[in-house]
């Protein structure tokens, strides 16, 4: 799976997003070590709060399926914007969490491309060291 292929799987994922309020189109997947490519989708809300953004409903559904931060591979993440998007801080500190820290992350907006980790988006994070 190329990250080329992976950010297209992303951009499929986007289709499903459910974006009464923003119109604001976002798509993840978590491409898995086994092979399995789970996706997600930004879903709002009236109370535009409990909103879930792509990543996070793409790790979720990983983690619900059983799969854990080893068994990841990569994260794609695309939406349409004429900016790229970069994942907002709240889905940073769930990918802390739930990804590896040298884990790929791919970022697509289908004109601009970025390549990182979650260590580079988010260091010196709160993680389970400071609470265990
Ligand atoms: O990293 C991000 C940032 C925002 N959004 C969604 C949430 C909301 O539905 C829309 C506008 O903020 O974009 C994501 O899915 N991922
Ligand atoms: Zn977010």
């Amino acid at each position: 799976m190329t990250k080329e292929e992976l950010l297209q799987h992303a951009f499929e994922a986007m289709e499903h997003a459910y974006v009464p309020y923003s119109h604001y189109r976002v798509g993840a997947c978590v491409l898995l070590r086994d092979g399995v490519i789970v996706k997600g989708a930004n879903i709002e809300n009236a109370s535009f709060g409990l909103t879930n953004c792509a990543e996070r409903s793409a790790l979720f559904a990983a983690y619900s399926a059983g799969y854990r931060k080893q068994d990841i591979k990569a994260l794609a993440i695309v939406s349409e914007g004429a900016y790229l998007a970069a994942p907002c801080g709240a889905c940073r500190q769930v990918i802390v969490e739930l990804m590896e820290e040298d884990t790929p992350i791919y970022l697509s907006n289908g004109k601009e491309e970025v390549s990182t980790t979650i260590k580079e988006l988010l260091p010196m994070s709160f993680t389970e060291k400071d609470v265990l």
